[in-house]
C-alpha cells in the first residue's frame, strides 16, 4: 500500500551569528547550512497495519509525514501510495488520506467545529448521505456531540484533539497519517483517542502511520516500529523482538515474613534487602523464572510477589543507544 524507496530530503538553513555586525554583514552576504532531513529512507507498509514511527527530536518524523502526505517534495527517491506519488496527483490522492498534526489545527479557529466539518466537506466533495453517515459514526464514538457547536477556540486540547481527528475521517480514508496525536492529552483523553484509532483499524481497515514520543502509544497500538535517527531508519520490527533484544531482564520485588537472613538466589542479584521485602534482578536468557521463584519460596514465606519487565521507554532508550542517536 505504502513504498517510499531511497527518499532523500534536505533543507537549506540560514545561518546568523550573534551581534550587530553580523546582523549588518547578513543584510549583504547570506550563509547557509545545509540539513539532511532524510537519507535515502526506504520501507513499505502494508494494508491494515498500525506502523510507530519513532526517534528523538529532530530525526525526520515530521518530514517523512510531509513527503508522506504529499506537502513536501523529496529531493530524491520515489514514494508510491495507493498507486499514486503524493506530491504530483495532490488532488485526486487526498481524497485516500487522512493527516492529523497534533501540534497544528486543520480546523477555522473561531467558527463552532460543526462549520468547519461542513466546509471540509465542500473541499472534499464528499457526497451527502456519506457524510452524515461518518459524522454520526465520529460523533458517537469520539463523543462530539456537545463539543460540534462550540468555537475550535473554546476546546481544551483534548477536546480540539478529537475534533481533528473526525475531520480528518470525514472523507473515508484509507490511510491515517497521525503526527504526535496524543501530545498534551490526559490520561483519560490519550486512552480515548488510542482505542478509536484501534476501532477504526480493526473496523474500517484503516492504515495507521503514527509518529509520537509517548511509548506507552506504541505499545497500545503499533503492530510495528520504524525507527529513524538523524534522517536514517535504523529499525524496522516489532516490540517483542525489540523486548527479545533488550528485554531479557526482570525485576521481582518479593514481600515475605520477617526474615533475619538476606536471600542467596543462584542466577539472581540482590538489588535491595530488608528483613521484609527484597528486591532482585534476574537475567530471564540464563535462568527460569520458575526455578527462581522456588528457590525463594524455600528460603521465606512468601507474603506478595511482582514481577516486572523493562518499560518500553528504557528499550527504545537502549535502542537510541546502540545507534548513537
Ligand atoms: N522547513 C524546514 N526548514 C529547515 N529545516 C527543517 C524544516 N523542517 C524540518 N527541518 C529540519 O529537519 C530535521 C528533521 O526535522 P523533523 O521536523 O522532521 O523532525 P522530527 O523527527 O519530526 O522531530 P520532533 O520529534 O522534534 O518533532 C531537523 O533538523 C529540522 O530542524
Amino acid at each position: 500500500m505504502i513504498t517510499l524507496q531511497g527518499i532523500s530530503k534536505s533543507f537549506k538553513v540560514a545561518r546568523r551569528s550573534a551581534g550587530m555586525r553580523q546582523a549588518m554583514k547578513a543584510l549583504f552576504v547570506r550563509e547557509h547550512t545545509i540539513v539532511e532531513a532524510l537519507h535515502d529512507i526506504s520501507f513499505t507498509v502494508n494494508e491494515g497495519e498500525i506502523v510507530g514511527y519513532i526517534g528523538p527530536n529532530g530525526a525526520g518524523k515530521s518530514t517523512t509525514i510531509k513527503v508522506m502526505s504529499g506537502i513536501l517534495v523529496p529531493d530524491r527517491g520515489t514514494c508510491s501510495i495507493m498507486g499514486y506519488t503524493p506530491w504530483q496527483e495532490r488532488k485526486a490522492y487526498v481524497s485516500h488520506i487522512g493527516v492529523v498534526f497534533g501540534q497544528r489545527s486543520q480546523l477555522w479557529w473561531d467558527v463552532p467545529v460543526i462549520d468547519s466539518f461542513e466546509l471540509l466537506r465542500d473541499i472534499y466533495k464528499i457526497p451527502q448521505s456519506m457524510y452524515k453517515s461518518n459524522l454520526n459514526l465520529l460523533t458517537e464514538t469520539l463523543g462530539l456531540s456537545s463539543l460540534l457547536q462550540t468555537p475550535v477556540r473554546q476546546l481544551s486540547l483534548g477536546q480540539r484533539m478529537r475534533c481533528e481527528i473526525a475531520a480528518s475521517l470525514l472523507h473515508g480514508p484509507k490511510i491515517l497519517f497521525l503526527d504526535e496525536p496524543t501530545i498534551g492529552l490526559d490520561a483519560v483523553s490519550k486512552i480515548a483517542v488510542r482505542q478509536f484509532i484501534k476501532t477504526i483499524n480493526k473496523e474500517k481497515g484503516v492504515t495507521v502511520i503514527l509518529t509520537t514520543h509517548d511509548m506507552s502509544d506504541i505499545e497500545a497500538l503499533a503492530d510495528r516500529i520504524l525507527m529513524i535517527g538523524n534522517g536514517t531508519l535504523l529499525y524496522d520490527g516489532n516490540l517483542s523482538e525489540l523486548r527479545g533484544r533488550f528485554g531479557t531482564h526482570r525485576t521481582i520485588t518479593v514481600d515475605y515474613r520477617e526474615n533475619a537472613k538476606p536471600l542467596e538466589v543462584q542466577g539472581a542479584s540482590l538489588l535491595s534487602w530488608s528483613p521484609e521485602r527484597a528486591v532482585l534482578s534476574v537475567n530471564t536468557e540464563q535462568v527460569l523464572m520458575a526455578n527462581v521463584i522456588s528457590r525463594i519460596s524455600e528460603q521465606v514465606e512468601l507474603v506478595d510477589m511482582a514481577i516486572e519487565t523493562k518499560p518500553v521507554d528504557e528499550l527504545i532508550v537502549e535502542l537510541y543507544k546502540e545507534h548513537q542517536v
